[in-house]
């Protein structure tokens, strides 16, 4: 990868296109969870079930260390970023190797928003699932997750959709931290957000949305629990009986696909929802970053001027699009410098498998 690449954004030409019409697809969503919640499962399932209705979704797979992948994406990050290279060459350890892989990855977004650009103006998907890493924080709490998020979210209809495991949510405390990090992503993302309740199919479900209900059954199944930490998760509960009165939630099976049926018309929701409540705003922050970016590249032609024939150095990379500073984000070596051996090699573009 070039560290000059082009900035992470939509394209011009995928602007221009989009630019009058109301942008309803692909409905872009995000699948974030716990390690072990079952998101591929859920993504794959989802893939297999829409394809029973003659839907395809477009599938991108965000997950560089994902080993069995039940389902082919159309995007695969492992395409272009080999995760064990990148820890070999960088001395990294598993996820700090997953978090550089996805930040080196974020300088081919405009190539991926690009092509769900192609997606909206020839019409093909009009659903687009992106499977996230593993750890949860690599991509909820990265500048490489952000700014794809941003990027999505500032030119498509965008939900997140959180996966949580039913079976090892059943402590009150454990159901309790899983509800606080769905609740700080749906803050930070700021987008239609829907919980799905995953693994209903060996675990009863009803448990977790009586708690989510019922604030009194909460309490007494923490009451039952002996640890110090019971007092300050009662406390916390009640602070989430806002998070919970507006809150999406649906338990599915991604083993048997019960109740996608039910998730799929909360996506139709939120999406309607993007486009009433969100919308707006996202565009907001498109058009400020965009006058943020001509009102600094104005700035380095004026200081250019300036400058001109003194052979003054000046910096034309100091800013990303999206609004994140250069520092946050690790830009890979020039690509024959990554080629000297095999570790951390790229390969270039995307492998298209539609
Ligand atoms: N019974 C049951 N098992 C499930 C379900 N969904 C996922 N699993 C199992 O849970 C395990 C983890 O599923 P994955 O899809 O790999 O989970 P993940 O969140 O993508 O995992 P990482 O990306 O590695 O964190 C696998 O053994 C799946 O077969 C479900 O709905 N029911």
């Amino acid at each position: 990868m070039d560290c000059n690449e082009e900035i992470p954004s939509c394209s011009e030409v995928t602007k221009e296109k989009m630019e009058d019409e109301s942008l309803k697809s692909p409905v872009c969503l995000i699948v974030l969870g716990m390690a072990g919640s079952g998101k591929t499962t859920f993504v794959s399932k989802l893939d297999s079930y829409l394809k029973q209705f003659k839907r395809s979704p477009y599938l991108v797979n965000l997950d560089p260390a994902c080993k069995n992948m039940p389902y082919k994406p159309n995007i695969d990050i492992r395409d272009s970023v080999k995760y064990k290279q990148v820890m070999k060459r960088y001395g990294l350890g598993p996820n700090g190797a997953i978090v550089t892989s996805l930040n080196l990855y974020s300088t081919k977004f405009n190539q991926l928003l690009d092509l769900l650009g192609k997606v909206h103006v020839e019409n093909t998907h009009d659903v687009a699932i992106i499977d996230t890493p593993g750890q949860i924080e690599v991509f909820t709490w990265s500048a490489s997750g952000q700014i794809l998020t941003e990027c999505l979210a500032s030119t498509f209809p965008t939900v997140v959709v959180y996966v949580m495991d039913l079976e090892r949510s059943t402590s009150p405390i454990t159901f309790m931290s899983n509800m606080l990090y769905a609740c700080s992503v749906l803050y930070k993302t700021k987008l239609p957000f829907i919980v799905v309740l995953n693994k209903s199919d060996i675990v009863d479900p009803s448990y977790a949305i009586e708690w989510m209900h019922d604030f009194e059954t909460f309490c007494d199944a923490i009451e039952k629990e002996s640890s110090y930490m019971s007092n300050l998760t009662r406390t916390m509960a009640l602070t989430l009986d806002e998070f919970y009165s507006e809150l999406n939630c649906v338990p599915v099976s991604s083993i048997t696909g019960h109740n996608f049926d039910e998730f799929l018309k909360m996506v139709d929701s939120s999406a309607d929802e993007f486009q009433k409540e969100y919308r707006v705003e996202w565009e907001k922050i498109r058009k400020d970053k965009l006058q943020a970016e001509i009102s600094e590249l104005n700035n380095k032609l004026n200081s250019l001027e300036v400058s001109s024939g003194q052979g003054e150095n000046v910096d034309l990379f100091s800013s990303l699009s999206a609004g994140r500073e250069i520092s946050d984000v690790y830009l890979a070596p020039m690509a024959d410098e990554m080629s000297e051996d095999s570790e951390g090699e790229e390969v270039p573009g995307f492998n298209l498998n539609d």
